[in-house]
């Protein structure tokens, strides 16, 4: 049987659903998924198959107007993934539209785009509209921008997802696959572990301050009963937050854990013992090592 592999980057603006896109292909969580935007930092792989097919998934972060030094490197990682992909998916929300993001978006897709890679549409969220309105939006894309192909889904709901999955499929190159079978995600486990861990604050925390903060395992220690001891740290800006993210007597960071924990030992299907720990260090947005942590380029200066 002929082989097929390749990389298939999903982009689009923050909350698109590219997280939650990519863990219906592969049929678990890797990504992690909230109602906040620019919750993706990294990219994120996650391996599928398709009958002779891998798919290696790049979940990029969301494209925006970059800002900040944490933003302008987002954005960088994100165009990174597709520069080295086979395929391209722009997924955007139904409901949305050809908004001013998508637009930039393709601007910079037809300078980036090489002849050999392929750009698909997924319009996503159609379980909020009309299926009229989708007609009319499917030709507004296809006007802006010669996609070679146009898929209506709801990622939450499943809808569209198994034909676009399969489609895919076909237009990767043959080819060896690139991972073993049973891989579905290719960035350290500890990496993982503190996305999750960042995932429960994000969800339990208030406004901006989930983007003020980041997590790192620190420690990894295989236990001889099978279990694993995860020491986490979580940097926050300022003394204030600290206090937020303890809460009172302590219960936002033990809820915090808790829901963590489960999370990470269901991921890893053996018991967790994790240790949680808040330090504040104010600059750690311009802290190069905080970044490698992430696995996303420091970059200096302003550019
Ligand atoms: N109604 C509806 N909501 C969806 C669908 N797909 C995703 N969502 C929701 O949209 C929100 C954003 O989804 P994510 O998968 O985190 O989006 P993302 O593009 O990875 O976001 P960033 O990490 O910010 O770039 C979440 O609340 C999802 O539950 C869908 O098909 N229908």
């Amino acid at each position: 049987m002929t082989t097929r592999a390749g990389f298939i980057a999903l982009i689009g603006e923050p909350n698109a659903g590219k997280s939650t896109l990519t863990n219906r292909m592969v049929g678990a969580k890797v990504s992690i998924v909230t109602h906040k935007v620019q919750t993706t930092r990294t990219r994120i792989r996650g391996v599928a198959l398709d009958g002779p097919s891998q798919l290696v998934f790049v979940d990029t972060p969301g494209l925006f107007r970059p800002r900040r030094r944490l933003d302008r490197a987002m954005v960088a990682a994100a165009w990174g993934g597709a520069a080295d992909a086979d395929v391209i998916v722009l997924l955007i929300e139904a409901h949305r539209g050809l908004t001013d993001g998508v637009q930039s978006i393709l601007d910079t897709l037809r300078d980036r785009v090489t002849p050999k890679q392929t750009v698909a549409l997924a319009i996503n969220k159609i379980d909020r509209v009309k299926s009229e309105a989708l007609l009319a939006l499917t030709a507004k894309m296809n006007d802006a921008y010669p996609f070679a192909q146009t898929f209506l889904i709801s990622a939450e709901r499943g809808h569209g997802v198994d034909d676009l999955k399969h489609w895919l499929a076909g237009q990767l190159p043959e080819g060896p696959w690139l991972y073993p079978e049973d891989q579905i995600a290719d960035l350290p486990m500890r990496m993982i572990a503190a996305e999750m861990t960042r995932e429960k604050l994000t969800l339990r925390l208030h406004e901006e301050l989930p983007y003020q903060l980041t997590v790192e395992s620190e420690n990894w220690e295989e236990r001889t009963d099978g279990s694993a001891r995860i020491d986490q740290t979580i940097y926050v800006m300022r003394d204030g937050h600290k206090g937020i993210v303890l809460g009172h007597k302590g219960e936002t960071i033990k809820a915090i854990s808790t829901a963590a924990r489960a999370e990470i030992s269901e991921f890893l299907g053996r018991p967790v013992h994790l240790f949680l720990q808040v330090k504040v260090r104010e600059n750690w947005m311009e802290e190069s090592e905080r970044y490698s942590e992430m696995g996303l380029e420091f970059r200096d200066g302003n550019a």
